[in-house]
């Protein structure tokens, strides 16, 4: 055996280390996910500050993630590369408002990344984060399965959670996801929702203080639970951080876990040519498979919503930074 021989490990690059990368950065450690997490940063002080801080913290991690402040020379033995890099909403904005200045910094982000031959996955967390994956993927050029937005995984918690707050039961036992855009056509499934198998609809019969209103105003908080917190503290960044992890664990485990990452669409729901948030399988290769459930009439309408208003908005801005 050649005890010089090093084995391969995982390494992690993240670009962006504000707000949501640095949770994201500090959610990564806490659970020991890769063995090499490095950190890149425009503001490069404020990098080497992060990476210094979480190093102090790691004699408490259940295992110790080599950290660093890097540069993209990194890239090239890195396994995933997640970008959080870019603006974020001020209060009153739209997450697609952002899409002409995020994408210029991602053409700039992903040729960098990619003249160091980069060979492995996009995770792709900023905003308007479907059409910043599909920007990345042709930037790129790589294959589309390697190319991942963190989609509505966080619009999903957030509904389970609300969901079992309601119900009082576990968030373990609600299955429920939201699908389309990361944004305000986004849709709950509930034709497949359930509480421990039992479908939303039934279980609204077991008690009569519930109403399919309150499961109305309920979705209308997910859906703009970013507004709400926006308007409190700034920004929201922990449980887009815990998503991102939870992605990672995902590829990196080689788990085939269920996550309704920004996949692209090749026919499936109908769809084409568009990165939108749907139940797919991830593994170490990417995206392996994407879950066609059956939807409703109503739902299959509002994903087409979601998926023309995501191409009227991404379109025109690639054309513009591609010609
Ligand atoms: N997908 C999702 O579910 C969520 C997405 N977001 C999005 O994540 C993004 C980041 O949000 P925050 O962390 O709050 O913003 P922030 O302003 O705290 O951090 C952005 C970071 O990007 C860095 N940066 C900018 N240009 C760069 C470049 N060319 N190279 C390297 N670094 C660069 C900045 O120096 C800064 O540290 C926003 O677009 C926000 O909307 C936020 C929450 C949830
Ligand atoms: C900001 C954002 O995209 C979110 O919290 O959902």
């Amino acid at each position: 055996m050649n005890m010089n021989k090093k084995e391969k490990v995982n390494r992690v690059v993240l670009i962006g280390a504000g707000l949501v990368g640095s949770s994201y950065a500090f959610a990564l450690i806490n659970q020991a996910v890769t063995e090499e997490l490095v950190i890149i940063d425009l503001d490069k002080e404020k990098a080497i500050g992060d990476a210094m801080d979480l190093n102090h913290g790691k004699a408490f991690a259940p295992s110790s993630t080599n950290t660093w402040y890097g540069d993209y020379s990194d890239c090239e033995d890195a396994d995933i590369v997640c970008i959080c890099a870019g603006a974020n909403q001020k209060p009153g904005e739209t997450r697609l408002d952002l899409v002409e200045k995020n994408m210029k910094i991602f053409k700039t982000i992903v040729d960098n990344v990619m003249e160091k031959k980069f060979d492995g996955i996009f995770l792709i967390a900023t905003n308007p984060v479907d059409i910043l994956t599909h920007a990345t993927q042709v930037f790129s050029g790589l294959p589309k399965e390697r190319v991942i937005g963190s989609g509505t995984t966080l619009d999903t918690a957030r509904f389970r959670f609300m969901l079992s707050d309601y119900f009082n039961v576990a968030t373990q036992n609600v299955h429920a996801y939201i699908i389309g855009e990361h944004g305000d056509t986004e849709l709950p499934v509930w034709s497949h929702a359930t509480i421990g198998g039992v479908p939303v609809a039934k279980y609204l019969e077991t008690n009569e203080s519930y109403t399919p209103e309150d499961l109305e105003h309920l979705f209308e908080d997910v859906r703009d639970a970013a507004y709400q917190i926006i308007q409190k503290k700034g920004a929201t960044h922990y449980g887009i951080a815990m998503s991102l992890v939870r992605i990672t664990k995902a590829i990196l485990g080689n788990e085939n876990s269920i996550l309704t990452v920004s996949t692209y669409l090749d026919g499936e729901y109908g769809e084409r040519e568009v990165y939108v948030g749907v139940p797919t399988i991830v593994n170490r290769r990417g995206v392996e498979k994407v879950l066609e459930m059956e939807l409703s009439d109503v739902e299959q309408q509002q994903l087409r919503h979601s998926v023309k208003t995501l191409k009227e908005t991404m379109n025109p801005a690639l054309e513009k930074i591609t010609q």
